[in-house]
């Protein structure tokens, strides 16, 4: 029996963590991570009033304490902070991975400890083991349309120690049919999307608050204008809609091949393994953070370069301390810089780290 403070949300898989907790004997509290109140006039509807009031219900319904712990300013710095600053710098980040490092198994999880809590548990389908040498490893959850390990590639061996992940065992229906059983007040609840504080709201809206318009030119790989951006930071690579420049005939679709922002420009060119920059097959990657066993040799890995993406076979090599060279097997489409790359070995999570350049 440990003591564990379960992180919840709100929704219907943390409350089943909460659940599963209490049903294996641990002495349980849950914890709402308040991250972010609007009170500057900037785009953003996180429903968390509602959140609130739903966490506080599964709460009672279990007989564990609730507790609203404030992070607002943690999550203004290490989490806003970083997505303005990663968009303003023309890089792409991913908030929900930084997220899980900076706040749920971070601040949170610091939290907790100085509280006397052993165990952070949350609602993550991926699987939590203990390996022969003592260590914490992270696996992919039993549920392949769930599996939200990639969210987790950023978290270090501390974290992973004091991780819990109660419902990584099981498939979404299987969640919701153990909501049913215990009667949760959310077992119904439609899960939520996307980032919390966004809510509806379009990323390019909330942004528009913090960084300016910069237009500019978009032009063609021969360097051909072909029409206007807003500014660098609101267009990805591998974008085929919403650039504006027309298709000129069926089958045939402009995309964003790369920026260049010393010219403050657009490039654009066809959705073809031919047009440079838009597939790679080598490519550095920093910001590593390793689970079990640190990246020392040249290695064969698994790369999952964004969430929805099938893992890739790769040769990995060490560079310089926290960087790695990656060479995939087959080329890659649309690999931009600040995106993050989970490394696996067959369903082990074995870390990740953050695309720096392309080669
Ligand atoms: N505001 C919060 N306070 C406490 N824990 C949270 C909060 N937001 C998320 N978590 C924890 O992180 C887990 C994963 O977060 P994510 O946003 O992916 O939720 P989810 O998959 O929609 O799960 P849920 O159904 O519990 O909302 C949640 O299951 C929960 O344990």
């Amino acid at each position: 029996m440990a003591k564990v403070l379960v992180g919840l949300s709100g929704g219907v898989d943390s409350a089943v963590a909460a659940a599963l907790m209490v049903e294996q004997g641990h002495e349980v509290a849950a914890g709402y991570m308040k991250n972010w109140v609007n009170d500057e006039g900037i785009p953003g509807d996180c429903p968390w009033e509602q959140d609130i009031e739903d966490g506080r219900a599964v709460a009672k319904s279990l007989g564990i304490e609730f507790r609203v712990i404030d992070l607002i300013d943690s999550y203004k710095d290490r989490i806003v902070d970083y997505l303005v600053e990663g968009y303003r710098s023309g890089i792409t980040p991913n908030p929900d991975v930084w997220c899980n490092r900076e706040m749920k198994f971070g601040v949170f999880l610091d939290y907790a400890l100085s509280q006397g809590f052993e165990h952070v548990a949350t609602g993550h389908y991926a699987r939590h083991r203990i390996l022969p040498s003592g260590q914490a490893a992270i696996l992919r959850g039993a549920d392949p349309n769930k599996d939200q390990s990639y969210f987790l590639s950023l978290m270090t061996q501390q974290q992973a120690a004091h991780a819990l992940f109660p419902t990584g065992e099981m498939l979404k229906p299987e969640v919701r049919e153990v909501a049913r059983r215990f009667n949760l007040p959310v077992a119904e609840k439609k899960d939520s999307q996307g980032i919390c504080f966004l809510g509806q709201v379009k990323m390019s809206d909330f942004l528009r608050h913090y960084v300016a318009d910069t237009p500019g030119e978009i032009v063609d790989l021969s360097g051909k204008v072909l029409g206007e951006h807003r500014g660098l930071h609101l267009y990805t690579l591998g974008q085929r809609k919403g650039h504006g420049v027309a298709s000129p005939r069926d089958g045939m679709a402009y995309v964003v091949v790369g920026k260049n922002p010393s010219k403050n420009q657009l490039i654009v060119g066809w959705d073809d393994p031919e047009s440079a920059g838009l597939y790679i097959t080598s490519c550095v990657v920093g910001t590593i953070s390793t689970l079990n066993e640190p990246f020392d040799k040249k290695r064969p890995v698994e790369a999952q370069p964004r969430y929805r993406a099938k893992a890739e076979s790769a040769v990995l090599e060490p560079l310089e301390e926290g960087r790695v060279r990656l060479k995939f097997q087959r080329p890659q489409r649309a690999i931009a810089p600040g995106q993050i790359c989970a490394f696996y070995d067959g369903g082990r999570l074995l870390g990740g780290g953050v695309f720096e350049s392309t080669e």
